[in-house]
């Protein structure tokens, strides 16, 4: 009997349509399709139903619906044509598993199941799913094939034991969303497993956004030799066809696609750009807005998440809207004019000062006797919130909200003013990164970007001191340390879980310290209600970070 020597396998690393899989089924069928001559068609994991599903999978009907879809692919495979590895939600003896497929000559013609459950950061998948015993591998045209599901990949064991089975190649689909500076951590996990087995590996990685998270795709082959033969681009769905031959040492994978990767700060800000691109530009298109709609406060957060919108969605769709108090500057005001100009987005004005009189008026009676406050600061606030908010109703953009992390982290935002909204792009955004990507953005036009060449803000946007005047002279260094500071201490106590104490030892003063760390645990209830934003980071306010609302934990307390 002649044995395989040759064998071509096609990495779709491509989008999802959670929860609709005649849809995902279909596109799989477009795709196999089109290939023309390939033994295998590789898809990313949970392909069928979407990833990350969360409490659909607990839904019968879905897992109904997933199992007629799988039927109707094999059955597509009747034809001889290229095999499928398809990930699918799979139900056995009441059991449901996060499993991939083998289908083949008309069949499902084998099925594994996920062994390592992710169940940490931004994963629940214990929540959802049963852990499959270690997998055997899957004889595919006398191939043994070794199929890791993402996570499985991230410890020795599973591959150990599928190279002990005798698997001759590692196929992996992933749904492995972005994090700065996660991208090489990857490379490095496959090439350690890849060392330790002595076979080769097939990286695949699904695109696109999906709520909080996105999925930068940057699908990749390694050799039995560590050497990267294929790699494929980030931030844009792709089909490539991989070739691989035979010799007396195993399988190895021809030469062929090598996406350029930049390097350093340049790469990192043009990571969060294209995150920050692609999780609203998805969030957007998946909910069926027309566009987006904001305050255009001449400020650089209003500014950045325009320039963002208008990347990710054209300029066409994103509208801009002043709404000037009595303590706007000239300066905002020409600022936001340029900033619109720039952009080539529709900017209307309106402004709020007859609505905080009716407002002060009504309430004059209940407050006489009480000195202004925050309270009028935050009527300003929530008064553009119900402008925004009728815009969008009356004509279906969904309100985009503009707050960035470290705001978010001390509560520097007024609820059911400025935080209203659907989607925010800068949520995960320490505000020194505000700068530095708004000062990217005016130097590079990011790839895929729909806006302009050239700047997208007045380099004062960038300079100003920032303010929310809410009131005369208001600046945000009034409420708050300067901005650098701020986010290195909240970045220790978020991100590295430091203590008040092993900040003071890094030379921070102890009281800035312990009056931020009770801010940020105070603000805990407002970042509740805030809309989702994209992750960009190790840990984002969202799924990443799961705290109490009522609690008295401070670092300090024993
Ligand atoms: N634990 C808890 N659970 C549930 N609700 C809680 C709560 N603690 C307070 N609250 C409620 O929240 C209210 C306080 O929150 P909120 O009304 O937001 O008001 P507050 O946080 O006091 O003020 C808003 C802050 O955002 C700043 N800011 C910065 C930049 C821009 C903007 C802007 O608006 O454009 C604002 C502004 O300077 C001020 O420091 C309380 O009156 C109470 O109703
Ligand atoms: N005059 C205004 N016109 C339109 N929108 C405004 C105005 N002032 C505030 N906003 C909206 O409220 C958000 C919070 O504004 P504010 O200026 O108070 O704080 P900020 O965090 O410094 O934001 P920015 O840098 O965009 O000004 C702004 O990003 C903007 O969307
Ligand atoms: N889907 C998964 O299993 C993801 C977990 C994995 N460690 C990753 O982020 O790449």
């Amino acid at each position: 009997m002649s044995m395989t020597d040759q064998l071509t396998i096609l990495l779709a690393q491509i989008p999802q349509t959670v929860g609709h899989c005649r849809r995902n089924a279909d596109a799989m069928l477009k795709i196999r399709q089109e290939a023309g001559k390939v033994d295998l068609i590789l898809f990313p994991e949970l392909q069928l139903i979407g990833y990350p599903p969360e409490d659909l999978v607990l839904k019968p009907s879905l897992l109904q619906n997933a199992k007629e879809e799988l039927e109707r692919l094999a059955l597509a495979t009747s034809d001889g044509g290229a095999a499928m590895l398809v990930g699918t939600a799979w139900q056995e003896k009441g059991r449901i598993f996060n499993a991939v497929a083998l289908l083949d000559q008309g069949k499902i013609a084998a099925i594994r199941y996920k062994h390592d459950l992710p169940n940490y950061g931004t994963f629940d998948e214990k929540r959802i799913f049963s852990a499959g015993p270690l997998p055997e591998p899957v004889l595919f045209r006398d191939v043994s094939l070794g199929i890791p599901v993402c996570e499985d990949i991230w410890t020795e064991k599973l591959c150990a034991h599928l190279k002990e089975r005798g698997a001759e190649i590692l196929l992996v689909p992933n749904g492995s969303p972005f994090e700065s500076g996660k991208y090489p951590v990857r490379h490095k996990v496959v090439a350690d497993r890849v060392k330790e087995t002595g076979l080769p590996c097939l990286y695949l990685n699904r695109v696109g956004g999906q709520d909080e998270v996105v999925f930068d795709g940057g699908s990749f082959v390694v050799n039995r030799d560590g050497a990267v033969p294929i790699s494929l681009p980030q931030w844009q769905a792709d089909c490539y066809v991989t070739h691989w031959h035979k010799t007396e040492e195993g399988w190895s994978c021809d030469e062929g696609l090598q996406s350029k990767i930049s390097e350093g700060e340049d790469r990192r800000l043009s990571d969060i750009y294209q995150a920050m691109m692609m999780g609203l530009g998805d969030y957007v298109r998946q909910n069926g807005f027309s566009g987006v709609l904001l305050g255009l406060s001449g400020g650089i957060d209003s500014a950045l998440s325009a320039a963002v919108a208008v990347d990710a969605l054209g300029a066409d769709k994103v509208w801009c809207v002043m709404l000037p108090s009595r303590y706007t500057s000239q300066e905002s005001l020409d600022d936001a004019r340029a900033c619109a100009e720039m952009l080539g987005c529709r900017l209307d004005s309106v402004p709020i000062n007859p609505a905080v009189e009716a407002i002060d008026g009504m309430l004059a009676p209940l407050f006489s006797g009480k000195k202004p406050d925050i309270t009028e600061e935050n009527i300003q606030s929530r008064l553009r919130g119900v402008v925004l908010m009728a815009i969008s109703n009356k004509f279906s953009p969904m309100v985009l909200t503009t707050g960035n992390k470290s705001e978010m982290a001390v509560g520097y935002a007024t609820l059911y003013g400025d935080m209203n909204g659907g989607y925010s792009v800068l949520k995960d955004l320490y505000k020194s990164d505000v700068f530095k990507v708004s000062r990217w953005r005016n130097s590079h036009k990011p790839a895929h970007a729909l806006g302009p060449d050239g700047y997208v803000m007045p380099d004062r946007v960038i300079t100003k001191p920032p303010s929310a005047e809410l009131r005369e002279d208001q600046k945000d260094s009034d409420s708050l340390p300067p901005y650098d500071i701020l986010d290195a201490v909240l970045h220790g106590l978020i991100e590295e879980d430091l203590s008040c104490s092993d900040l003071v030892k890094r030379g921070y003063d102890p009281d800035l310290v312990t009056r931020i760390e009770n801010l940020l645990h105070r603000a805990e209830y407002k970042r509740r209600q805030a809309p989702p934003g994209v992750k960009l980071g190790s840990r984002n306010f969202g799924r990443d970070r799961r705290y109490p609302l009522s609690h008295q934990f401070r670092s300090s307390h024993s």
